[in-house]
């Protein structure tokens, strides 16, 4: 059963994975797993294939080669960088997260409660504020009760006492439920404090690692630089630079 802490099989892996999209090869050879419990962040520069990998991993996206291995049963809740709906639509929070399936009142409370907005039900979408709404879509992504919660970039367009909020709410959901973590963040300094595990993507896996030895691998300093400043401005560079180290990995890869 994934999440049994008996069984030490990922919860989910790619072997191999090549993904094209609109004819370009986006990512080559990734080999990655998950493992219950732990909270894995991606990172990697604009158009380095991140929200690729998360839409092949949840079957979004076919791979051209290669394969993504599930445990029997895995459960996976999927939070999109944005609601996808018209924020302007009359609905409330309790319409949406019965969207497409029916729920229970009860099973929306569980999940409103954990998201950190037990009393938003009666709410309209469009009252919401940016982080509300990311909150709205946790809550919906934890409804069945995920082995593995996938989340794309979900504090973009939060301010940093929003975002800092939001992922003491996913450490919080971690420690209650058990669940691991995947997820996109551009925040370098939350994700190093806040993950077990950082992987550098860039088209293919860079490094990995615990974030501290990511922080220092060569070829991460070749993409992000080496300070917070030089991180952030690297950041916004575009995916078109030179990047010299095609699959070297860092000692601990396999750790
Ligand atoms: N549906 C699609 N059709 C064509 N090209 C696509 C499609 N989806 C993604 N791409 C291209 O694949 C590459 C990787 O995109 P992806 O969104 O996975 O990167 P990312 O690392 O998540 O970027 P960002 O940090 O900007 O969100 C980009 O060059 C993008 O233009």
């Amino acid at each position: 059963m994934p999440g049994d802490p008996r069984v030490t099989l990922p919860l989910i892996r790619t072997e191999n994975l090549d993904v094209r999209q609109g004819g370009r090869l986006v990512l080559h050879g990734i080999d990655l797993s998950i493992r219950a419990g732990e909270i894995v962040t991606l990172v990697g520069p604009n158009g380095s294939g991140k929200s690729t990998l998360l839409r092949a991993m949840i079957g979004a996206v076919a791979p051209s080669a290669g394969r993504v291995v599930r445990a029997p049963d895995l459960r996976i809740g999927y939070v999109p960088q944005t609601l996808s709906t018209d924020p302007h639509l009359p609905m409330t929070v309790r319409r949406f997260l019965g969207l497409p399936h029916a729920i229970t009142d009860t099973q929306a409370q569980a999940a409103l409660h954990r998201a950190g907005l037990p009393h938003a039900g009666r709410q309209q979408l469009a009252d919401l504020s940016g982080g509300q709404r990311q909150r709205i879509l946790l809550a919906r992504a934890l409804l069945h009760d995920p082995h593995l919660l996938i989340l794309d970039e979900p504090t973009q367009g939060l301010d940093q006492p929003g975002s800092a909020a939001f992922y003491r709410q996913i450490a919080a959901i971690r420690a209650e439920t058990g669940c691991a973590v995947l997820m996109v963040s551009h925040e370098l300094h939350v994700v190093m404090a806040a993950s077990d595990r950082v992987i550098c993507l860039n088209g293919h896996v860079c490094c990995e690692g615990h974030p501290e030895h990511v922080a220092s691998a060569p070829e991460y300093r070749a993409l992000f630089g080496t300070g917070t400043g030089g991180a952030l401005a690297l950041y916004r560079h575009e995916h078109g630079h030179d990047h010299h180290h095609d699959h070297s990995h860092t000692d601990d890869e396999h750790a």
